[in-house]
């Protein structure tokens, strides 16, 4: 059985009306398959975020069509909206912006207080998720007293403790040094594999994107291509630098480690 499409977009188009008018997507047709990690890359200014920004509900199209899990967002309300996002959604992003007040323990679960969920299951999924991201030793600690890379697991934990379907991630490894994206990296592939969360992650690092199963191109809000991991990590990051290099753009959007 094919499997079910947790994105679909459909010549999803988005005008920026400020000053000057910006076509930042146009008519571009995108979907993503449950259990599905990819990586949407792009020049500077390209489109990426804008698109990340649709599949996330916090913005719309001008034009299209967008399902995301079955679920119209443009057909909701506002509290709609919010609840959706809540439930269904899982954001983590390259600024980590963890609760400098609370522990490690109180970040990840402070989602679920908002939905009044039972001590003894908040311990439950705490318990387990620690395990995963090996944040149990730190469960105590304040954001101050955390490397980058434990900061980052941390979001990761609170981004799925309400066990998402769906992850969207913005440079989640822009801020860190090569051994800490690199684990967050494997911890994201593991959860992906694992527990088969789809994720979807926006980067400019080839490396980032050599972990996904499939790399989206864009350029000037349009798709440009698309390639598939279909062999070893290293070939795949070749691949990714070899349609970068056609797809142009200033050499410095590309950070390689
Ligand atoms: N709120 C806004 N109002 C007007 N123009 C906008 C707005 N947000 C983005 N844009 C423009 O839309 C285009 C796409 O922006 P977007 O942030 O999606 O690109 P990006 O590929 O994520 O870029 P980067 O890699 O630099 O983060 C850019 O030209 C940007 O200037």
């Amino acid at each position: 059985m094919p499997d079910k499409a947790i994105v679909s977009m459909k010549q999803v188009t988005k005008i920026y009306e400020s000053k000057v008018m910006h076509r930042a997507l146009n008519r571009l047709d995108f979907e993503a398959e449950e259990g599905e990690f990819i990586a949407i890359m792009g020049p500077s200014g390209s489109g990426k975020t804008t698109l990340l920004n649709i599949i996330s509900t916090i913005d719309m199209p001008t034009y299209g069509r967008v399902i995301i899990d079955g679920v119209e967002p443009e057909a909701l309300n506002p509290n709609e909206l919010a609840l959706f996002r809540r439930h269904h959604l899982g954001f983590v992003f390259q600024d980590i912006n963890l609760l400098q007040m609370l522990t490690v323990e109180e970040n990840i679960v402070m989602p679920l207080t908002l939905d009044g969920l039972p001590i003894a299951e908040m311990k439950r999924r705490i318990a387990r998720l620690a395990l995963q991201l090996r944040l149990e030793g730190i469960l105590d600690r304040r954001p101050d007293e955390l490397s980058g890379g434990q900061a980052q697991r941390t979001a990761i934990c609170r981004a799925l403790i309400h066990q998402p379907k769906l992850i969207l991630a913005d440079e989640p490894t822009g801020n860190l040094d090569s051994n800490s994206a690199k684990e967050v990296l494997e911890l994201l592939s593991t959860i992906n594999e694992k527990n088969r969360t789809t994720i979807i992650m926006v980067t400019h690092d080839p490396i980032a994107a050599s972990y996904c199963d499939r790399v989206l191109f864009i350029k000037d809000g349009e798709f440009f291509n698309e390639i598939h991991k279909d062999e070893r990590r290293q070939t795949f990051f070749q691949r990714i630098l070899n349609v970068l290099s056609l797809l142009g753009g200033n050499v410095n959007d590309l950070r390689l480690r």
